[in-house]
């Protein structure tokens, strides 16, 4: 069994460019069908403006689709009440671009990775601070980076703290979403090998919405491209790369 399925989600907003005008209809999600692994990352790739952090949202339950059913392990997900939806929380989790933004400055690292442990009552007090620096160690830093605050690290190592807090929980699924591409090229490339090497340990799996295709090729097992709120091309074998056969993906190689 696929441990998510995405079977036609469609997602619409109302927009306007200006106060006066009628608002309009955009459809950003068009019978959006998508499956993703155990243990495997997925690279979800395409332009600006494609769809793709609409998607994860409705992924994370953060939104709701029009249309169409989140399976998560075969159980619907998308029409579940708050409380159920809770419970399921930990089991996928979310990784944003801008590390810094994604932390409170006014709490130490250990406070904020210990969080998500506290909201799901996964750990005791008395053994939180032991459990921080567990997650402070699988992401490469150091037990004393725990009483530190976010403006004392680098932006990778931010991302690696967010990495941290978003294992915490022991999810089987994590959402990255553009999580290198604040980052300078050093700082990438240890990021995606901690993400590999996490991935192993743990037999995590990896939603990798990109714009970046050779980010994109580090990292994954399989390719989907999206544009104008439709999958266009999916490809399981990297070394096919020529293969992905739509305009807007051979565009996209274009830049690798
Ligand atoms: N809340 C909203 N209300 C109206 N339109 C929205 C809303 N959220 C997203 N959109 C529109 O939906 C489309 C898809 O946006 P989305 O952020 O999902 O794309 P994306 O592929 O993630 O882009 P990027 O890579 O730039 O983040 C865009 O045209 C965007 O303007």
């Amino acid at each position: 069994m696929s441990l998510l399925e995405l079977k036609d989600i469609s997602k619409s907003y109302q927009s306007k460019s200006f106060i006066w005008e009628k608002s309009k209809k955009i459809d950003v999600l068009k019978n959006v069908s998508l499956t993703l692994d155990q243990a495997t990352c997925t690279s979800l790739i395409g332009k600006s403006g494609s769809g793709k952090s609409t998607l994860s949202r409705i992924i994370m339950g953060l939104e709701n689709a029009d249309k169409g059913q989140v399976l998560f392990k075969g159980e619907m997900i998308n029409q579940l009440k708050k409380k159920e939806l809770k419970k399921l929380r930990g089991h996928f989790q979310m990784v944003f671009q801008d590390p810094f933004n994604a932390l409170s400055p006014k709490m130490t690292i250990a406070k904020s990775i210990a969080e998500p442990l506290m909201n799901y009552k996964m750990s005791s007090s008395s053994e939180l601070s032991e459990k921080v620096e567990e997650l402070l160690e699988a992401v490469g830093l150091q037990p004393s980076d725990a009483t530190k605050y976010p403006h004392q690290f680098s932006g990778g190592q931010l991302q690696r703290v967010n990495i941290a807090r978003a294992i915490a929980l022991k999810p089987e699924l994590i959402v990255l979403d553009e999580v290198v591409s604040s980052l300078d090229i050093f700082a990438q490339v240890q990021v995606l090998d901690l993400l590999l090497d996490l991935k192993e340990q743990f037999r995590l799996s990896y939603l990798f919405i990109s714009h970046d295709l050779d980010a994109a090729k580090y990292v994954s097992d399989k390719f989907v491209v999206m544009d104008q709120g439709k999958i266009i091309d999916e490809l399981c074998e990297l070394d096919q790369m020529e293969e992905l056969i739509h305009p807007v993906s051979k565009g996209l190689l274009s830049l690798v």
